[in-house]
């Protein structure tokens, strides 16, 4: 029998939590009513276990010590953390969240920037443009009257041939044995045993006996019979039919893959990309890439607009991109394993040794690194992850992925700022561990660098990392235009944070997806030496940093054109 206050929560089968409602004594013995979260399914005979409250996951919207720092630019999240951790304290993984219905007004994207939503993730897939330009005002707004330092993100529809709808809100099930219609006719609602393709082609080159997989393995069919271009199959795997479910065709154990004709960029993209741009993102994640081409392509479209500053990730979801993984990592400003799609394509049981070989060509190359979908799926339903979606957000903490996203969890789920507390938290606790433990996963060093400077450049950044690690330093300071000796210095994961000082605001917003960099806005002079006298004032004065501090100072500034010599080096400074 457990002692039960109000404050207890009350957990079933050691995943819904619920707080106590009431409280009733019959003959001594205590009873208590639990509130019940709206909507959570509990099972008969589930284990009810009483745990004692003492602190909250959130940080509470009310605090008042949260100030806007206006001197340094410093985000007001950065800021207290910095406070209340110290330099080691502070969070090395960024987080993105994928802005949905569930929370979009100003109070709930205010919630997820306290939480440490550092990029807000907009899906182009879903909702009108007049719907996303108002989330992208609230978050602006955020920004600018609440001092957060949010960055934009729009996700590009793409062309999902494999989509598929059964034309009710709520999944079906098919059961083994059942015979369905696969269509490419359009029509409203819904019949019995039809399902609506989304694309008039999806049936070419398709075969009798050919396997047809829901979502990866929710439900399995074979094609007994082809009737135009529909498909007449029987389930074989019996399961859940969701609407717009996703479908790959397998053949002998390998997916059949269709020719590509439609193109990774559709005439809706290029409309949502004319929005991003007029609306100033930071970032466009292009869905379906299959080649570097796609991406060369939009990176010269945005030149020509004068918006390079907008920065272009290849979204890594596709067989075919698989095939030509590095070319697109060399091409792109930053890679997404979206594993939601990728899990269509390839086996299930290929996507961690898949994930981890993407985050090792990202970090060989230098580029920003996101593992995103269903890293706390449960959550869309439940407020606490299970066992193994914490082991598997750990994982890509641990494998040093830059950024981690939540899609439906935050979008449509019931309990998206505790979804983000719980990747707050696994991150930290991940990221402690590996610095104790010592057991940084080294880069074998690959030299990116070409010209004299870009190498100089490159080796001042992994000897300054060596350093600062050696030494202890409590931070990293880096003064830099475009952000090229930060994501140097990010790229070898050192233990102390990296400030990383620009007087360019894109900049800022394009570091704030790379590991380990808190980006500060400054004016920066040609005087490098005045760069930092100022930059170390601005730090004391604002608290920041006290006396005995240790900083490592690595400084980029391009040669005026009187001289040839390199201006890259090292210091190490005492605050005094
Ligand atoms: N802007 C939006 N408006 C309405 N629903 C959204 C929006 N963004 C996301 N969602 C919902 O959240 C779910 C998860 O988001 P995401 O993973 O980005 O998309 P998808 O499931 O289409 O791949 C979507 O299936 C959709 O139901
Ligand atoms: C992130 C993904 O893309 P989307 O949510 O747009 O399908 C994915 O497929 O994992
Ligand atoms: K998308
Ligand atoms: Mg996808």
């Amino acid at each position: 029998m457990a002692i039960v206050s109000d404050t207890s929560k009350v957990f079933i089968n050691n995943k819904i939590s619920c707080s106590v409602l009431s409280k009733k004594q019959f003959f001594g013995v205590s009873v208590c009513v639990p509130k019940i979260v709206p909507d959570v399914r509990i099972r008969s005979r589930a284990k009810a276990r009483f745990v004692e409250v003492k602190s909250t996951l959130q940080i509470n919207l009310d605090e008042k010590n949260v100030s806007v720092n206006g001197n340094l630019g410093f985000d007001v999240v950065t800021e207290k953390e910095l406070k209340e951790k110290g330099f080691l304290g502070l969070r090395k993984t960024k987080l993105i969240c994928t802005i949905g219905p569930a929370c979009s007004s100003l109070e709930d994207l205010e919630r997820l920037a306290l939480g440490g939503m550092n990029v807000a993730r907009l899906n182009m897939c879903h909702n009108t443009r007049e719907w996303h330009s108002d989330v992208i005002r609230n978050i602006k707004k955020l920004n600018e009257e609440k001092g957060f330092c949010i960055s934009l993100m729009i996700d590009t529809e793409g062309s999902q041939m494999y989509m598929v709808d059964h034309g009710v809100g709520s999944s079906v099930k098919a059961e083994d044995g059942s015979i369905w219609l696969f269509t490419i006719e359009r029509f409203e609602g819904s019949r019995p045993f039809t399902v609506q393709a989304y694309y008039e082609g999806f049936s070419e080159g398709i075969k009798v006996g050919d396997e047809l997989v829901i979502d990866g393995g929710m439900a399995t069919f074979e094609v007994i019979e082809k009737v135009g271009n529909d498909l007449r199959c029987k389930c074989t795997d019996p399961g859940l039919l969701l609407p717009r479910a996703k479908i790959s065709f397998w053949r002998n154990g390998k997916l059949v893959e269709k020719i590509f004709e439609l193109p990774t960029l559709s005439t809706k993209d290029w409309t949502d990309i004319d929005f991003g741009i007029s609306e100033g993102v930071d970032f466009i994640a292009v869905s379906f890439v299959n080649e570097a081409s796609d991406i060369k392509l939009l990176k010269n479209y945005l030149s020509t607009k004068s918006s390079e500053f907008i920065k272009v990730l290849a979204k890594v979801e596709s067989l075919e991109s698989l095939k030509n993984l590095e070319d697109i990592v060399e091409a792109s400003d930053g890679i997404m394993v979206a594993r939601g799609d990728l899990g269509v394509q390839i086996p299930l049981e290929q996507i961690p040794t898949v994930q981890e070989e993407i985050i090792h060509i990202c970090r060989q190359l230098n580029k920003p690194v996101i593992v995103a979908s269903q890293l706390l799926e449960s959550m869309v339903e439940y407020p606490t992850p299970t066992r193994a979606e914490v082991a598997d957000v750990s994982e890509a903490v641990r494998q040093y992925a830059d950024a981690l996203m939540l899609s439906g969890e935050s979008a449509i789920g019931l309990f998206g700022d505790k979804a983000l507390s719980v990747l707050r938290m696994v991150s930290n606790r991940l990221e402690l561990w590996s610095r104790e433990e010592n057991k940084q996963i080294l880069l074998s060093q690959r030299q990116l660098g070409v010209s004299l400077p870009e190498r100089i450049a490159e080796q001042i950044c992994n000897c300054a990392v060596e350093m600062a690690n050696n030494l202890g330093v409590d931070a990293i300071f880096v003064y830099t235009r475009h952000g090229n000796m930060a994501s140097l210095l990010s790229r070898n994961r050192p233990n102390p944070p990296i400030f990383a000082f620009t007087d360019r605001s894109c900049t800022v917003k394009t570091l704030n997806l790379q590991w380990g960099i808190v980006p500060l806005l400054v004016e920066l002079s040609e005087d490098m030496e005045h760069n930092i006298r100022k930059t170390f004032e601005l730090v004391k004065t604002s608290g920041m940093v006290k006396n005995g501090d240790v900083v490592l100072v690595v400084s980029d500034v391009i040669p005026s054109s009187s001289t040839h010599s390199y201006f890259q080096s090292i210091k190490v400074k005492t605050i005094a």
